[in-house]
């Protein structure tokens, strides 16, 4: 799609789907599904600030059903946009299950200073108690804001302001939905618009986007440590064609002895396996054996710091289509693992 240049500065709203633009449809037996266009999304919402705003639609789809490549193409859709010089930022829309994997992707390649800001609601576009025109309000005004720029990508929701790296889905149902339990927020946005910022943190690497179809046949899975867990669902991973596992391991990284044998297995193959772990806040940390953190490492699993399974995923996914060799796979996620300082 060719993007229409504009002659002056503004914001882009690129609209993908997600509850901000779902609504009950009779046809869908009640169902909440996404169908609101951006152009809908924009008249719903009650301006905090007078900047204009440009509309792209990328597509109208539940975030639950997004696939690496949909999320990459955002990506490059995100990059498409910023060609435009009067572009000051730009407002992704998107479902809240996995906006944390967009996010951190877009983050992963973004390397221009002007704003990206994730947002999107928890309740449906239909009354009585929609809360996306006010996320979207606010994270206009982040996204134009001044103060926002050189931070790489932001989500913005319920107020709070967050680094995508680290950001989490911490509610199911509450609309302030999000935490960055590493790294805190980055700061808030008034419902009038007054953006709020913590100074910016240190810079980041950077990583390309894969071109479309470029490593398209590597496939990353993951699997989970739990009591009594064996090596089956690891193995069928390998039997499917994996080139990445994500193990979402216990506490500080710990798997059992059977499932540490799989890993090995995996690692001597050529596989890459990134030990992860579902506990809200920490690093990995590698120091018990039977099983534990020490011997997933002795396997050849990668820890993956403060990374958390979506995000380790995102990483893992990305590292692989690019082709990059396992020292490099490593360097990168004691890089992007690495607690906030
Ligand atoms: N609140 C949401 O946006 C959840 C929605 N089901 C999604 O697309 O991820």
């Amino acid at each position: 799609m060719t993007l229409k240049q504009s002659r002056e500065p503004h914001v882009v709203l690129l609209a993908t789907g997600g509850t901000i633009a779902s609504r009950a449809r009779p046809e869908a037996g009640g169902a909440a599904v996404a169908s609101d266009t951006g152009e809908q999304l924009l008249e719903s919402f009650r301006p905090a600030s007078a900047l204009p705003v440009r509309v792209v639609d990328v597509f109208r789809r539940g975030s639950y059903a997004l696939t690496f490549d949909d999320m990459a193409t955002v990506c490059h859709r995100i990059k498409e946009v910023l060609a435009d010089p009067q572009v000051l930022g730009i407002v992704v829309t998107h479902g809240t299950d996995t906006m944390e994997e967009t996010a951190y992707l877009a983050d992963l390649s973004h390397d221009d200073p002007r704003p990206v800001v994730f947002t999107g609601a928890q309740n449906p576009a239909d009354p009585p108690s929609p809360d996306g025109p006010d996320n979207l309000a606010r994270a206009v005004a982040v996204a134009g804001s001044p103060a926002a720029r050189g931070r790489g990508v932001l989500l913005s929701f319920a107020g709070w302001i967050f680094p995508a790296r680290g950001v989490r889905k911490i509610h199911t149902v509450a609309l302030d939905a999000f935490g960055n339990p590493d790294a805190g927020t980055a700061g808030s946005v008034t419902a009038a618009g007054d953006v709020h910022l913590a100074p910016p943190p240190p810079g980041r690497q950077i990583l390309p986007l894969p071109a479309s179809g470029q490593g398209a046949g590597s496939r990353v899975d993951l699997v989970a440590s739990y009591p009594g867990a064996d090596g089956v669902l690891l193995r069928a991973a390998l039997d499917a064609g994996a080139s990445g596992i994500v193990l979402q391991a216990t506490g500080t990284g710990n798997a059992n002895p059977t499932l540490c044998a799989a890993v090995g297995e995996a690692t001597a193959a050529g596989v890459t396996v990134v030990t992860s772990t579902p506990v809200h806040a920490g690093p990995v940390v590698p120091i018990y054996g039977k099983g534990g953190g020490k011997d997933l490492l002795a396997a050849g699993a990668v820890p993956s710091g403060t990374l958390r399974p979506p995000q380790s995923l995102i990483l893992l996914s990305l590292l692989l289509r690019l082709g990059t060799p396992r020292p490099r796979i490593i360097e990168s996620f004691t890089q992007h693992g690495r607690p906030p300082s």
